[in-house]
């Protein structure tokens, strides 16, 4: 059987297996939570990464997987555990970093969406759920939020593939973290939630073109952070509002947190701009999840000094 690897696209059995392993292996650093489970059964899995203290530290949430085409983000999800786990000690921003503060890592958001899209269809975006009334299956979870719900930029046809679902939260994978989030809200500073492709560093607003109130703040972080990507390997991105710099979409979770209270809130677009699109080869993995490294760690590290 094949073995999990940082520079594959695992299975989600590959991934399970990971998680275990990673948790067992570093019980002074991480820790997995299940905080409930998908549409067809699956565990929705929690890593929190950093120093373990009886104290609550301030944390920040990160979670990959919530389209299931875009493959490129689970592996980073992995990549950035395998770099905390690894660098804790040596390097002195990751060290400080997890001393000071807790990340919540969701490898796989779309956890149902993800194996379905290596079982059956490689381009799937959406959950797995029925909806009643129509054959047609599963709903965006990137439409799903209860911000600007189903104002502009997403679909109530269920068979389009930014269905925003019968209702806010309708998709017990949104429910979950949502709630999650809600219950956690008052530790939580930061909330980056990792997609693919296009290049972007995008923050709200998405449901509007109004500018958030702390919207100067996260364009010079923004802009930090894509200067501290683009060093690496010269991959350039583009920062800015969602609304303007992608297209508007309503029921985002990166809207939803920001509204919610958490101030720095951010969705990458990770590589490429379309010539492999979501079929971005695994040759690739280790390059991008290098870069996106420095760009995480940098807002990151502007968290932690803006407690
Ligand atoms: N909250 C919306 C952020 C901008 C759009 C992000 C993309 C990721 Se594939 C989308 O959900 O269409
Ligand atoms: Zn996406
Ligand atoms: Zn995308
Ligand atoms: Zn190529």
């Amino acid at each position: 059987p094949r073995a999990h690897s940082y520079t594959k696209y695992n299975t989600w059995s590959e991934i399970e297996a990971w998680i275990d392993s990673t948790a067992s292996a570093n019980p002074t650093l991480v820790s997995k939570q299940v905080i409930g489970n998908t549409f067809e059964g699956r565990p929705l899995i929690l890593l929190k990464i950093g120093k373990s203290s009886t104290s609550t530290k301030p944390a920040i949430f990160m979670d990959c997987g919530f389209h299931a085409r875009e493959w490129i983000t689970p592996a980073f999800c992995q990549w950035f555990v395998k770099e905390a786990v690894e660098t804790y000690g040596s390097d002195t921003e990751m060290t400080s970093l997890l001393n000071d503060m807790d990340v919540y890592v969701m490898p796989v958001f779309n956890v149902d969406g993800y194996v379905f899209s290596h079982t059956n269809n490689r381009m799937w975006r959406k959950t797995r759920s029925k909806i009643s009334g129509t054959s047609c299956i599963g709903t965006d979870p990137n439409r799903n939020f209860d911000a600007g719900w189903c104002t502009i930029g997403a679909s109530s046809d269920p068979c389009s593939d930014t269905f925003c679902g019968k209702t806010p939260e309708s998709e017990i994978e949104t429910k979950t973290v949502a709630d999650f989030i809600r219950r956690n809200k008052s530790t939580i500073k930061a909330y980056i939630t990792v997609h693919s492709y296009s290049q972007l560093l995008l923050f709200p607003y998405s449901y509007t073109y109004n500018l958030a109130a702390h919207h100067s703040e996260l364009l010079t972080v923004a802009q930090g952070a894509t200067a501290a990507l683009t060093s690496l390997y010269g991959t350039r991105y583009t920062s800015g509002p969602g609304a303007a710099t992608i297209y508007p979409a309503a029921g985002g979770s990166d809207d939803w947190a920001y509204d919610l209270g958490i101030k720095y809130s951010y969705t990458f677009e990770l590589r490429d701009t379309g010539f492999h699109g979501f079929l971005l080869p695994e040759s690739q993995i280790k390059p991008t999840c290098e870069e996106t490294m420095l760009a995480v760690k940098y807002i990151a590290t502007h968290v932690k000094n803006n407690l």
